[in-house]
């Protein structure tokens, strides 16, 4: 069951609390919390329609070879993001010019979640400080254009702008959340913002220090 992302129902406190409990005290981020905050959101996802699957299926993709990481032999490695990228830059793990012997590193696995978890920052802060009439097309697109798109090629960009115009509106966005009234949306959205953040902050100082925003 730990390994399927399908069979539960979305809730945003759910993921919330789950992308909370990333952070321990020393500020490292367990991996075991956020593959099951993106688990979480892949499920939000599905409930759009089939037209995201081409997303969610190369999400998947990556939460399963972090879960397989973390599970596997070498599992005590990968408790934290700081352990996973010591650990794989000593013994030689990551491939750090071009994709070669180690095409599904623990660190740039992770690296491509963690620059959609800047998608989804910006994203949310749309939605929470968007009107009724907002269009969460433009929203997502606009979130797009300024984090994902620069790491993806003119295929992905274009498949991804198409999709995002299948999004629901945003009162059916809000409903799929799971929350409440809209003003208890927004209250929740308002919680979840500096928590995102704080995991998207403190990973990106991680890979900057050591070099590894542009893994191949
Ligand atoms: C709180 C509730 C509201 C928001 C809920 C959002 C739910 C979002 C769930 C998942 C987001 C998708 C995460 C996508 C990860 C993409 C990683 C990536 O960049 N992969 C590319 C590079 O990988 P490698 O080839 O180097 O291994 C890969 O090429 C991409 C393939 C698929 C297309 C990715 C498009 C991303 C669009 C992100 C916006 C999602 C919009 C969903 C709207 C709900």
């Amino acid at each position: 069951m730990a390994n399927t992302v399908e069979e539960k129902k979305f809730s945003l406190k759910e993921v919330l609390d789950t992308f909370s409990l990333c952070l321990s005290e020393n500020k490292e981020v367990y991996i075991e919390h956020y593959v099951e905050g993106w688990r979480g959101l892949v499920r939000f996802m599905n409930s759009l329609g089939s037209v995201f699957s081409f997303i969610s299926k190369d999400a998947v993709n990556k939460i399963e070879i972090l879960a397989n990481l973390l599970n596997g032999e070498n599992g005590t490695h990968y408790i934290t993001i700081q352990s996973m990228v010591k650990y794989e830059l000593d013994s030689g793990l990551v491939d750090l010019t071009q994709r070669d012997k180690h095409p599904e590193s623990g660190c740039r696995t992770l690296l491509r979640l963690h620059r959609a978890l800047r998608w989804l920052e910006l994203f949310l802060e749309r939605l929470r400080t968007s009107s009724e009439d907002s269009k969460t097309s433009v929203m997502c697109s606009e979130a797009y254009n300024e984090s994902l798109a620069q790491h993806h090629g003119w295929i992905i960009r274009k498949a991804s702008g198409m999709a995002f115009c299948y999004l629901p509106g945003r009162p059916t966005f809000f409903e799929v959340m799971n929350v409440g009234t809209p003003e208890e949306v927004v209250a929740m959205l308002g919680e979840a913002l500096p928590i995102i953040s704080d995991v998207y902050n403190i990973t990106e100082n991680v890979y900057t220090q050591h070099e590894l925003l542009q893994l191949p």
